[in-house]
């Protein structure tokens, strides 16, 4: 598996502007790139259009209006019915506020099972169903839990499920969306945990994430997107003693007070410190 980004553009179909330009970067197997940047910057979007199909959430699509970017070496701007084959066998896509976007006619067993058999209509189902366990129990469900229905777990326990479809088809390439985000720090574990044993595995892995002692201890590099725009690129630890930009340096504040999370809505002062 590889992926190269190479100052891509990325808008949001419909929208009149890109929402993020100038993005580079390059991955193979094993790596992990983070994006991070203050509310609207863009993080969303790059990770959208990069999901070959994959975003089931029913969430705005994002296209490549400029650059490139290839996965595996296929061409994501014209990708035709080869790459979104390919895109199901490789690829996981876990949106943003993935838990909430559950679809709530399906029991959760349902929904794991959904991308194995949208690739394969014959696929065993006892097999299916014995990955779907597996997946489960990864992420610490019990698998009673296949059987219900998103309104009848707890937030926390919606992200845990939408986590479990991610692992699902043993992906090459995780594209995941703020997967702590607005759950109970027990999921920042159980994120934290996968992430380090997919990237053992050889999974490559784009996170858009603000989990300051993951990164650091992945010793990701990070992309920062401002405004649609890259202000900064590197390694987390060197970007934070930088400090380089504003919301840098309201990170690397908070990165010093113990364990606190960013808040990247601006609350804290990392949004209105990049000058949003
Ligand atoms: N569906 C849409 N159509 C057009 N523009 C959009 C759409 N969704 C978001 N935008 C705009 O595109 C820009 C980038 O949004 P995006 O959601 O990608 O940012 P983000 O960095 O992921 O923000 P957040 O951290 O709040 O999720 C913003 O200016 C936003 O207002």
């Amino acid at each position: 598996m590889s992926l190269v980004v190479d100052d891509l553009t990325v808008r949001y179909q419909g929208a009149s502007g890109p929402a993020a330009s100038g993005v580079s970067f390059s991955l193979a197997a094993g790596e992990l790139v983070a994006i991070m940047g203050p509310s609207g910057a863009g993080k969303s979007a790059l990770l959208r259009a990069l999901a070959l199909g994959q975003d089931y959430s029913g969430s705005e699509a994002a296209e490549i209006v400029g650059g490139a970017a290839f996965i595996s070496g296929a061409p994501v701007r014209s990708a035709g019915k080869r790459e979104h084959l390919f895109a199901q066998h490789e690829i996981a896509y876990l949106p943003q506020n993935a838990g909430a976007a559950l679809p709530g006619g399906s029991s959760i067993g349902d929904f794991l099972s959904a991308p194995l058999i949208a690739r394969d209509k014959r696929a065993d189902r006892g097999a299916v169903g014995e990955r779907a366990a597996r997946s489960i129990d990864a992420v610490g469900l019990t698998l009673s839990t296949l059987s219900l229905f998103p309104s009848e777990l707890s937030g926390g326990q919606r992200q845990r499920a939408a986590i479990a479809r991610a692992l699902m088809i043993g992906p090459r390439l995780l594209l995941a969306d703020e997967p702590a985000s607005g759950v109970d720090p027990s999921v920042r574990g159980v994120i934290g945990t996968l992430l380090r044993t997919g990237l053992e595995a050889g999974m490559a892995a784009v996170v858009v994430s603000h989990d300051l002692e993951l990164l650091v201890a992945l010793d990701a590099r990070v992309i920062v997107l401002d405004a649609g725009a890259v202000v900064a690129d590197g390694p987390l630890s060197e970007l934070l003693a930088e400090g380089r930009t504003p919301f840098l340096a309201s990170l690397a504040g908070l990165s010093a007070a113990a364990g606190e999370q960013p808040d990247t809505e601006g609350r804290d002062g990392a949004g209105r410190a990049a000058g949003r």
